[in-house]
């Protein structure tokens, strides 16, 4: 894993909730083949597979809180050892949410080369996740939830911005423009990459 994790780039898209990361990754996705893993969507997959670690998992997720280290580690991990052939790249879309998610992901998977910073306001974010709450079936995606999300996102994703640049690789991406525009500036930051 480590070997072949070593020629194939992995980037880190790191944003509050609702911030634009998976309408992102998507059209990163669209125009460079890479591989787009969102920790949340293979958590819902779990979720909904209705296993006895997905009941857990939900009761945490609707709570608005992170579930352990290990479970998301490990699904992403399996999710990169099936894809590691055929990749080009890898978008990891939602994680890490604290420091400590990135110092175990360095130690079991590999190391950055860029991280997105996708950086909308409090409160754009709270209208597009009401927003896409009428149509997401989230169970997280209600008023209530959405404010311990962002709180959370505050207090514990926040520091990974400041622990990732100070390596100078964090790219910031201000998302309260159209998704195009914001679209462009995340091109910018692949292209640079060597
Ligand atoms: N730049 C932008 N302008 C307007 N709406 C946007 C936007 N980026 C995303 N959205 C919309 C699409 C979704 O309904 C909602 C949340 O976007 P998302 O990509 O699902 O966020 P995230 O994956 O960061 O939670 O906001
Ligand atoms: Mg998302």
């Amino acid at each position: 894993m480590a070997d072949k994790i070593k020629d194939t780039k992995i980037i880190f898209v790191v944003g509050g909730p609702g911030s634009g990361k998976g309408t992102q990754c998507e059209k990163v996705v669209a125009k460079y083949g890479y591989t787009h893993l969102s920790s949340g969507d293979l958590l819902r997959a779990e979720v909904a597979s209705g296993s006895e670690r997905g009941k857990t998992l939900q009761a945490i997720m609707q709570k608005g809180e992170l579930v352990p280290l290990d479970t998301v580690l490990d699904m992403i991990k399996d999710a990169m050892i099936a894809k590691v052939d055929v990749s080009k790249g890898f978008l990891i879309d939602g994680y890490p949410r604290e420091v400590k998610q990135g110092e175990e992901f360095e130690k079991k998977i590999g190391a950055p080369c860029l991280l997105l910073y996708i950086d909308a306001k409090g409160e754009t974010m709270v209208k597009r996740l009401m927003k896409r709450g009428e149509t997401s079936g989230r169970a997280d995606d209600n008023e209530e939830t959405i404010k311990k999300r962002l709180d959370l996102y505050y207090k514990a994703t926040e520091p990974v911005i400041a622990f990732y640049s100070s390596r100078g690789i964090v790219r910031k991406i201000d998302s309260e423009l159209p998704v195009d525009e914001v679209f462009g500036h995340v091109a910018k930051a692949i292209d640079g990459l060597k």
